[in-house]
């Protein structure tokens, strides 16, 4: 057996590693036989490839922080991989929970429920407010200048459903159908009709009464909610009112280090955030509810070959909590994100094309970031150090873990990652996913011929060499046969084979995505240059009315040129005035003998 170069799972991981796996149903299934077997007491999940004829596969086994097998309830999940991260959130240090998974494998399931059962979203938003109950803190007393909500858009529940609803009636052929909404997830009908908002139900199961999270008795608290999905590597609020008209155009918000920070917040560093997003405060369960709805509602998800409703987006939803003393002044905070990752598809498996391809291709390229992130989180660098993560290689993985390595609450956040897997689904993809997300990796080589192994196809007598597997020694040393050798090259040269159809699909995707870059950009500079032509005719019309306002060119000259001439004839007709008044015989008195005077009546004339 190989052991690959990986530390046992360490309290240093930034990401705990759990697995998840949904019961194979004839539509869910894609492998003929079950590959997957788990071991759930030793953490450990066994893959046996799929034999085939004259070819002897090594068998891979998986190591994670605790394994979920089919029997497991959402609340099981819940209490292991969510509730240590609520209350890290109320202690002031964030957390983030995320589903990893090849698509239809159960990821929104796990974070959203389904009609019969709520997910991990709303029984942390039920634990959460029930744990608070009425110490919640007044709204007028909860400041923007929060350390997480600076930049943001604050308000409370009410005024939310108010402008989301006006927002609706604005827009009533756009209303989205309601398989649309979070329903759709829920499935069957359940709540569906944005109409209904205010009458939201949820699942009853599971009870979580029981549980609760442990409060600082002297304080009392704010819930802050806000979603947004990460689409085509650009972040939009799904709890803006243009969501809900898929047609306006969102603005894309930014992941920033904000300008300013809480006054409690004496991190040297401060933590990055979506800035300009809607935030809203809380009041109680149900107002949550209302909220992930809407939000839900909002989120790109498509009916694709492999999943009739196929999240085309990774969906992130932040329940900030904030600490307040009993006179009602700020003095903590922290976030839970919980995050429903779109899942990784092969084209050829999904089917899909054009606007689909594209998104696939974007949704793939980030998660194969987020696979190295992850692989590189549990290895060890030749100095001895932890390896460097590049998380800055993607959107997604930036939003994941940049403030992992600093922030407010001392230190960065912990995380916990569900993968979740069909035993029957896709196997290729499937094991991808393990290989990179496992916190420990072995490839075993059975000591068996392949005639034996063929025997394990099938579910039972997979379980029934479980005892077997796990006492398969652990290292392969020059003695092993030649077969073992092989079944070793076998295993690599898969493993490369994975990453070329890999790497195959993401050249297509990426091609269908430069096309569509390709033509939004005509579409754009159309647009700016139909602006610019319409534009330009109106300047050269305003121009041409100047041209009748302004005074023509010379023509201040020639009113010189006239004014003199006047002034001229002025003077002369003064002259020949007195001339006249001194030849006339009564010198100018009317009435008298001899002529009367030409310029009689004229004495004051003025000539202009
Ligand atoms: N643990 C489970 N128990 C019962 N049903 C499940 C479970 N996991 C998944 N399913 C069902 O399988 C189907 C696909 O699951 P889901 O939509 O959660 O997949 P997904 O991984 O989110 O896919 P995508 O990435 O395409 O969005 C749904 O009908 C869901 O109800």
């Amino acid at each position: 057996m190989e052991s690959a170069k990986s530390p046992p799972p360490s309290t240093a991981q930034l990401f705990q590693v759990f697995l998840r796996l949904r019961p194979s149903s004839p539509q869910s299934s894609v492998s003929e036989t079950r590959f997957l077997t788990s071991a759930p007491s030793q953490n450990f999940v066994y893959v046996t490839p799929p034999q085939e004829r004259n070819r002897f596969r090594a068998i891979e086994k998986f190591g994670f922080t605790s394994i979920f097998d089919e029997l497991s309830e959402q609340k099981d999940v819940f209490v292991e991989t969510v509730m240590p991260l609520l209350q890290q959130a109320i202690n002031g240090r964030d957390g983030t929970l995320a589903t990893l998974g090849v698509t239809g494998s159960g990821k929104t399931h796990t974070i959203l429920g389904s009609k019969d059962q709520k997910g991990m979203t709303q029984m942390a938003l039920d634990v959460l407010f029930s744990s608070i109950g009425d110490r919640v803190v007044d709204y007028d007393r909860v400041d923007i200048m929060g350390s997480d909500h600076t930049e943001a858009i604050l308000m409370d529940a009410v005024t939310f459903h108010e402008r989301m609803n006006s927002a609706l009636v604005k827009t009533p052929t756009k209303r989205p159908k309601p398989g649309n909404f979070l329903a759709h997830r829920l499935q069957d009908g359940h709540t569906s009709k944005r109409s209904s908002l205010a009458h939201i139900s949820t699942p009853k199961a599971p009870d979580v009464s029981d549980l609760s999270v442990d409060l600082d008795s002297k304080s009392k608290y704010a819930v802050l909610i806000s979603m947004y999905e990460l689409y085509n590597d650009r972040i939009f609020d799904l709890l803006d009112d243009l969501s809900i008209n898929k047609q306006n155009r969102r603005k894309a918000l930014i992941f920033k280090k904000p300008s300013t920070t809480a006054a409690w917040d004496t991190s040297k560093e401060s933590k990055k955030v979506v800035s300009g997003l809607r935030k809203v405060y809380t009041k109680n369960f149900q107002e949550a509810l209302q909220i992930l709805e809407h939000g839900q509602a909002s989120r790109r998800a498509s009916p694709t070959h492999s999943n009739s409703v196929s999240s085309r987006s990774h969906a992130f939803l932040q329940v900030e909590v904030k600490r307040f003393s009993p006179r009602g002044n700020e003095k903590g905070g922290a976030s839970l994100h919980i995050v429903d990752l779109a899942g990784s598809e092969r084209a050829r498996t999904a089917k899909t094309a054009g606007e689909r391809l594209a998104e696939a291709g974007s949704i793939n390229r980030s998660l194969m970031c987020l696979g190295q992130c992850l692989q590189l989180q549990t290895q060890v660098s030749d100095n001895g150090k932890p390896a460097v993560v590049p998380w800055r290689q993607s959107k997604l993985t930036e939003l994941l873990f940049s403030n992992s390595f600093s922030g407010a609450g001392g230190g960065g956040q912990r995380a916990s990652m569900i993968v979740t897997a069909d035993a029957m689904g896709d196997f290729n993809a499937t094991t991808q996913i393990l290989r990179y997300s496992a916190l420990a990796r072995e490839v075993t080589v059975p000591r068996a011929s392949s005639r034996q192994i063929s025997g394990m196809s099938d579910s039972s007598a997979a379980s029934s060499t479980l005892d077997e597997l796990a006492a398969i020694p652990t290292s392969v040393t020059q003695d092993d046969s030649k077969d073992i050798l092989i079944a070793r090259l076998i295993a690599q040269l898969e493993e490369t084979e994975a990453r070329w159809r890999d790497a195959e699909e993401r050249c297509l995707s990426t091609e269908q995505q430069v096309r569509e870059e390709v033509a939004d950009e005509m579409e754009e500079r159309l647009e700016e240059w139909r602006e610019g032509y319409v534009d330009g005719k109106l300047e050269i019309l305003r121009k041409g009315i100047k041209i009748r306002e302004d005074t023509p060119p010379g023509a201040a000259e020639r009113i010189r040129e006239l004014e003199g001439e006047n002034e001229a004839l002025r003077r002369e007709s003064l002259v020949l005035r007195r001339e006249a008044l001194g030849r006339s015989p009564s010198k100018g008195r009317s009435g008298g003998r001899g002529f009367p005077s030409p310029l009689k009546g004229m004495e004051n004339l003025e000539i202009y």
